[in-house]
C-alpha cells in the first residue's frame, strides 16, 4: 500500500495543510481533488519521496513514478519516443505488449516528441512509466490539456494498470471524469 499518514505539507514556513491521510491499494484508482493551489502537486511529491512532509508518515511497498500534465516538459525533445522509453527500462522492452498497455501506436515509436500530437506524446509518457513496472502511478492533472476522446482514451489506459495490478492516484480538477475511473475520491483542504 502506498500511505500517508497525518502527513503536513508545506515550503518553507508556509504550511499547505495538516494531518492528511491517504490510501492506495495496488489495482485501486483513488481520486484527488481540491482547489487551485491546496497542495495536490506537493503531496504527490511528498508521496513519491521527491520532496519530505514537514511531519507525519509516508509508507510505500514498491516503486512510484509520476506521470504530468505536460508530458511535452516531461520527455527529451532530443531523444525518439523509443529511446526514451527504452533508457527507462530494466532490459528488453517488449514493444508490442507495452504499446499496447498504453495504448499508443508502434509507429509512431521512432519519431521525436515534436513529431507527434500532446495525447499520443502522453501516451508515450505512460509507456515510459509502464516500463519501469511501478507498483503506484501519481498522475498530475495528465488529461488537463486533452481533448475529451483522448482523455477517455488515457483514462481507460489508467484503468487497465489498475486492473493489472497498479495502484492509481488522479489528481484532476475534472469531478466527473475523476467520479467515472476513481473507486474512492479524497479531498484536500487547505
Ligand atoms: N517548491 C516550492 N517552493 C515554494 N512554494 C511552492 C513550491 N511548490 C509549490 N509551491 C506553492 O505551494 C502552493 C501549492 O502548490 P501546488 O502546486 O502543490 O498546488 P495544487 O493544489 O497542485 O495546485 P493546482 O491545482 O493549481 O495545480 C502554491 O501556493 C505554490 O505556489
Amino acid at each position: 500500500m502506498l500511505s500517508a499518514r497525518s502527513v503536513t505539507v508545506g515550503h518553507g514556513r508556509t504550511v499547505l495543510f495538516t494531518g492528511f491521510d491517504l490510501d492506495v491499494r495496488p489495482g485501486e484508482i483513488v481520486g484527488l481533488v481540491g482547489p487551485s493551489g491546496c497542495g495536490k502537486t506537493s503531496l504527490a511529491r511528498v508521496l513519491a519521496g521527491l520532496a519530505e512532509p514537514l511531519s507525519g508518515q509516508v509508507l510505500r511497498d514498491g516503486p512510484v513514478t509520476m506521470l504530468f500534465q505536460s508530458a511535452r516538459r516531461a520527455m527529451d525533445p532530443r531523444l525518439t519516443l523509443r529511446r526514451s522509453i527504452e533508457v527507462c527500462a530494466d532490459g528488453e522492452v517488449g514493444w508490442e505488449s507495452l504499446c499496447a498497455r498504453a495504448d499508443l501506436p508502434i509507429s509512431l515509436l521512432d519519431r521525436f516528441p515534436r513529431q507527434v500530437s500532446d495525447g499520443q506524446l502522453q501516451r508515450a509518457a505512460i509507456a515510459r512509466a509502464l516500463v519501469g513496472e511501478p507498483r503506484y502511478l501519481l498522475c498530475d492533472e495528465m488529461t488537463a490539456s486533452l481533448d475529451p476522446a483522448t482523455t477517455a482514451a488515457v483514462a481507460a489506459t489508467l484503468r487497465r494498470a489498475a486492473d493489472d495490478g497498479a495502484g492509481v492516484l488522479f489528481i484532476s480538477h475534472d469531478l466527473h471524469l475523476v467520479d467515472a475511473i476513481a473507486s474512492t475520491r479524497k479531498v484536500l483542504t487547505p
